[in-house]
This record gives C-alpha cells, structure tokens and sequence, in this order.
C-alpha cells in the first residue's frame, strides 16, 4: 500500500454526453464495478445530466455525483451560472474548481476559484481544486511556482477544520488530453511538493489526510506506476472516463493500489 488515504477516481467527463447518452454510461458503470468497493468513486457529468445520473445513482452506495464548475454566489442575477445549493439538492456531492479549461477558456482567477472553493465547503460539498503548470512554464522551470500559486490562491481563507474536505487534482496542462502523462516520477516530485505546501497550511495530520489526485492522460495501460507513488492518491480521469471499462479498470488500479 503506497498510503493510508483512501483513494479516489473521479471522471470528469467535459463537455461529453447529452442527458440520455449519461444515463447509458452510468448504468454500463454501476454495472461493471458491481459492488466494488474500497476507493471511492466520483462521476461528473454535465450539468444537464444530473437529475437523471442521481436517480440512477440513487441505489447505488459507491458511487458519488460530481459537477464541473458553479457559481460562488447563493443566487442572483448571473444569467447561465449554477449555485451550491442547486447542486446539492441533485444529491452532488463534488465539484470540480480551477480546471484548467475554465482558467484558460473562461479566464477564472485564483481569486475568484477561491471564492467558489469556499462557497462550495461552506455548502458542504467537496470541492476538487485543479493546480498545473502549462508546457512553456514548466519548460521556463517554473512548474513548482505555478503549482504554489494556484493551490495556496485557492486555499485562501479555508479553516482547517475544514481543509480535510478538500481534494486537489495537480493535473500538468501540457498531458491533457495529449496523450502524454508525467511519468510517475515527474508527478510524485510536484505531489510531493504539494503535500509539503498543505502541511505547512494546515498542519501536519490535516495536510497528510487531503488527497491529491494526478489528472492528464491517465488511463489503465500508465495508472498502476502513478498510484504507486506515495503522494498520487487517486486520478481525475477524463477520456478515459467515458468508457465504462477504461473507468473501472483504473478503478481496479487504485484498489490494488491501496490493498
Ligand atoms: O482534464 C482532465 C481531467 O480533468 C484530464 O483529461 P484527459 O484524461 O482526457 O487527459
């Protein structure tokens, strides 16, 4: 066992899948992990899949509910914006912030992923916030200072006694979508790093019990190496994510990763 945190695989699914294309993919996934259990497991559709994913899960014990992104504010005037308590109600119970996609194609700030990675522990959902340099600043050896930045802008104004509840994906822009992954070295120095920067945060067995999950062209031929690392705690998963078997092969992983 490379760790005592429980593992985690979350698929975020992107801009993928009209509500009935989900509800298919949930039902081949429920259907294909059977009652595994032991890592915990986190799907994200799109928003408009929700509803339909939460019934679908609704009889399901080991398979939580995820979003892509909401707004930091309860309610108001923010034309096409999802709150907190709007999720919840859909049994959500994660929600990926600071994606890389939203930072570039959205231009969201570390101030304002902030402000909704509060928002979101605030309505007790569990917030996984996005960190990762891009391909020009890690080649400029700045990937650490990047990483720095966006978590500890991130985690600004967190209490520690809620800090536990938050989960960090370091996910290297450049693998994205790529099909280049870190190698399980170049992923372990920033984890490592980051689990230094979290300690320093919020003190040691807090920074020890948050998980940090390695994203970016993960998939079942190059996940064993990277959840044999003792700070890669899980994966957010995206192609891979969209294949009920891919997905539960890396689920699969992450268990013999963790026995
Ligand atoms: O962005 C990702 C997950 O959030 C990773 O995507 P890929 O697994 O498709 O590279």
């Amino acid at each position: 066992m490379a760790n005592t945190r429980k593992y985690l695989i979350a698929g975020n699914w992107k801009m993928n899948k009209t509500a009935a294309d989900a509800e298919e993919l949930i039902k081949s996934i429920v259907l294909e992990l059977g009652d595994k259990n032991g890592v915990g497991v986190v799907v994200c559709p799109p928003f408009t899949s929700l509803e339909s994913s939460a019934k679908v899960l609704s009889e399901v014990s080991n398979v939580q509910l995820g979003a892509q992104n909401m707004h930091a504010k309860p309610s108001g005037a923010y034309t096409g914006e999802i709150s907190a308590a709007m999720l919840r109600q859909l049994y959500v119970s994660h929600v990926i912030l600071g994606h890389s996609e939203r930072r570039e194609y959205f231009k969201e700030t570390d101030e304002e992923i902030n402000e909704k990675v509060l928002a979101a522990l605030e309505s007790n959902l569990k917030p996984i916030l996005c960190v990762g340099e891009k391909l020009d600043e890690r080649e400029a050896g700045n990937t650490l200072k990047v990483v720095e930045t966006q978590l500890l802008g991130g985690l600004v104004n967190i209490p520690t006694e809620k800090a536990e509840q938050v989960v960090i994906a370091y996910e290297p822009v450049w693998a994205i979508g790529t099909g280049k992954t870190a190698t399980p070295e170049m992923a372990q120095e920033v984890h490592g790093v980051i689990r230094v920067l979290l300690r320093d945060r919020f003190g040691k067995a807090t920074g020890d019990k948050i998980r940090i999950l390695y994203g970016g062209s993960m998939k079942p031929e190059n996940a064993d190496g990277l959840l044999a690392k003792p700070d890669i705690d899980g994966g957010l998963i995206g192609g891979a994510s969209l294949d009920a078997k891919s997905f539960v092969k890396l689920v699969e992983s992450a268990a013999k990763a963790g026995a």
